[in-house]
């Protein structure tokens, strides 16, 4: 029970549901059936929630997870960003007036903010939102081709309402970036409404179970009251009020869902993919070890296990990494709300730095697990390829990962700026405050604490660098602007060293806190792994100021490959520790009962290319 709490009962539940449990296969289907599937499957869910009495977001969650295995529907966008939204920029009336509407499903929302011109630079949006005290409107328009809307899930053909983000003007003035309710769809006949232009914005790389979509607005007006009015309020004669608050408090909803992504698309989506590949491993043999003695499974190959063990070892560390960012949003916007706002920006550059760094580790993992699997790996059949396509999103959605990075090293930039100046850092920076060891006290016992502080010494140094750099760059000249730019590359790599160094002491924490003295060896094991990997892949951030040295090195390279040997015996257990069920991984691959040949067969009888087709048939005779 290290990983589930309480959400055994729910998925029981769930996998008692038959259209959850065995439903049409995904793969045969085109991507229309696979969004009609998806749809009859939320009704499905919504009736269940109403059955069970499921209102609580975690237990929703667990049952999610059996409706919509490895897919992202339609309740994504409204129970992840509809419903917050209105939770946490709405005043109280407007919170009374939708959120209960919202929760039952009597509408469906979507958070629309992109546009066709710009995703990443939200203050170069230009969708407008005009106010008109005689009517008490604002008017809405989309004043170019560029500002369209596009991408928001469920817009396409699913949602009778969004959170539309626009640029408040009032007598002229533009007040910036503000949150709008809008009806977008008739709640009788499920049209838009007149002054709308909406539709599905076509094919993706994976999401096909949910109509990201397009939105045009033709000077379309909505009541006053639909501004969400929690931080700023336009009265009906026009007059402009706002809390004294940061004014990134429009951003929230982004805060949450980066904070969300690190668990249940990088944590989940690469743990998946490691139970796949390492059960799949213990059932394939191939070749010989040893002349005229059977053929060993391919998990016993040490090059089989370098490819897969770090990425397990990476999947625990995500997971336990994912679990803290959620504890820590939730802690922080508690003290938000009771007015203390001074770790925001803390907040906002670890959910960031953590939301890139673990999705872009997942996606680059989840597809060596793909590789490791050989050619059934390649077949749908596997299910790496869904669970890959719509993992990877996560690198793009809620900000790009470079950007992200971006944002998490312009925090690091100003803790460390300060830190010259005199100011103790705190939470996850302190260590910028700290005096840090120039020599590495690595010995061949590699201890928790030991490897913590190697990559403690790695982030301090770099983001030193990274700040030392940027400083060169403006007094040699370049503007403040300019000079981030030419240092970007060098920044992002600061951030990432910060998020990694994090990493690594969420998971020693982890394993600190086990009680169990032989699970927390296997954990030590693995949390040795990953800090191990890190080091020897990332090895010139490790040498470059003679931090490790060669020696060092050596004995890094010699732990690692022992290690593989000693996580051996234990690597099935660890992966079915994850505790999915069969109908969550979607693979043949990756079946609990390893019966992946029959299945495998069964399965290719079924693709719809062997059923009689004329017209194929027609131009093959
Ligand atoms: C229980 C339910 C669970 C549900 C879980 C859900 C799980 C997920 C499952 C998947 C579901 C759905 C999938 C799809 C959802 C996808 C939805 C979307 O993609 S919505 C669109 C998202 N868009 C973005 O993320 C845009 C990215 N861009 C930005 O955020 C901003 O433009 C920027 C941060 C890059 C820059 O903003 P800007 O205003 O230009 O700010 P500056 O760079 O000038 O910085 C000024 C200052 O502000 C600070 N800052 C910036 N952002 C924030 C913030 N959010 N909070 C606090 N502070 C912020 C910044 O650090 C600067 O600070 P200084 O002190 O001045 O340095
Ligand atoms: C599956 C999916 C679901 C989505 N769902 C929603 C949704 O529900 N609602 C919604 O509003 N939006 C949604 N989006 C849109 C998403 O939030 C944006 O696509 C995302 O924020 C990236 O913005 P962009 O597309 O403008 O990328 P761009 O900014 O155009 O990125 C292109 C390249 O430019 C680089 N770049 C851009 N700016 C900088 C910079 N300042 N410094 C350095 N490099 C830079 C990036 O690193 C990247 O390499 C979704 C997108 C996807 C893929």
């Amino acid at each position: 029970m290290l990983f589930k709490g309480g959400g055994l009962p729910h998925e029981s539940l769930a996998l008692q549901e038959k259209l959850f449990g065995a439903g049409p296969d995904y793969n045969f289907m085109t991507r229309i059936e696979r969004f009609k599937n998806s749809l009859v499957r939320v009704q499905h869910f919504i009736r269940c929630c109403a059955r069970y009495n499921l209102h609580d977001h975690a237990d929703k969650k667990w049952f999610e997870g059996v409706a919509f295995p490895n897919e992202v529907s339609v309740l994504g966008p409204h129970s992840g960003m509809f419903i917050p939204t209105l939770k946490e920029q709405g005043s109280e009336e407007q919170i009374q007036k939708w959120v209960p509407q919202a929760e039952k499903h009597q509408i469906m929302g979507t958070y629309i903010q992109t546009e066709l011109g710009h995703g990443t630079f939200v203050r170069g949006l230009e969708t407008t939102a005009t106010y008109d005290p005689k009517t008490e409107e604002f008017i809405l328009n989309s004043p170019t081709l560029t500002s369209i809307k596009w991408w928001p899930g469920g817009l396409g053909r699913t949602c009778n309402f969004g959170i539309v983000m626009a640029l408040l003007y009032i007598d002229g003035k533009n007040y910036g970036m503000h949150p709008f309710v809008v009806q977008l769809r008739s709640l009788k006949t499920h049209e838009p409404l007149p002054g709308l232009t909406m539709g599905d914005i076509g094919p993706k790389f994976g999401f096909d179970t949910v109509d990201n979509g397009y939105l045009q607005f033709n000077h379309f007006g909505i009541p006053r009251e639909n501004m969400l009015m929690k931080y700023c309020q336009v009265l009906k004669n026009g007059t402009y009020t706002k809390q004294t608050r940061n004014p990134k408090f429009s951003y929230g909803a982004m805060i949450f869902v980066r904070s969300m992504v690190v668990y249940e698309v990088a944590g989940q989506g690469l743990a998946k993919a490691c139970t796949i590949a390492i059960r799949y491993s213990a059932i394939r043999r191939q070749s010989e070890l040893k002349k005229s003695r059977p053929e060993p499974q391919i998990l016993d190959y040490q090059t089989q296990q370098y490819k897969l063990f770090p990425l397990l070892a990476l999947a625990y560390a995500v997971w336990f990494t994912g679990v803290r960012m959620k504890e820590i949003y939730f802690m922080v916007n508690n003290e938000i709300k009771q007015g203390h706002t001074e770790r925001l920006p803390e907040l906002h550059a670890i959910s960031s730095g953590l939301k890139a760094f673990t999705t872009s580790m997942a996606s680059w993992g989840i597809e060596r697990c793909r590789l490791a699997c050989g050619g059934h790996g390649y077949s749908a059949a596997s299910g790496l390829p869904k669970i890959y396509v719509n993992a990877t999103g996560g690198c793009t959605y809620e900000g790009e990962n470079t950007v992200m990075l971006l944002q998490c090293a312009r925090f690091l930039m100003n803790i460390y700026g300060g830190v010259k100046n005199g100011r103790r850092p705190s939470g996850s920076v302190n260590y910028l405050g700290e005096r840090i060891s120039s020599r590495c006290t690595l010995t061949s016992e590699f201890t928790l604490k030991s490897l913590a502080d190697a990559f403690k010494h790695r982030a301090a140094r770099m983001i030193k660098e990274a700040s030392e750099r940027l400083n060169r760059l403006q007094a040699s000249g370049n503007d403040p602007e300019d000079s981030w730019n030419l240092n970007s590359v060098v920044l992002t790599k600061a951030a990432e060293a910060h998020c990694h160094y994090y990493m690594v002491l969420v998971f020693e924490s982890v394993v600190e806190s086990v009680e169990d003295n032989c699970v927390k060896d296997i954990l030590r094991q693995l949390c040795q792994l990953l800090a191990l990997c890190g080091i020897q892949e990332n090895s010139g951030d490790f040498i470059q100021d003679g931090f490790l040295n060669n020696d060092q090195l050596e004995l890094v390279k010699q732990k690692q490959l022992s290690l593989l040997s000693e996580i051996r015996p234990n690597a099935v257990l660890l992966v079915d520790a994850f505790e999915f069920h069969d109908v969550q991984l979607g693979s043949i691959l990756g079946r609990f009962d390893g019966n992946v040949y029959e299945n495998l067969f069964k399965w290719a009888k079924k693709t719809p290319l062997n059923k009689p087709e004329d017209l194929i048939h027609r131009l093959l005779r």
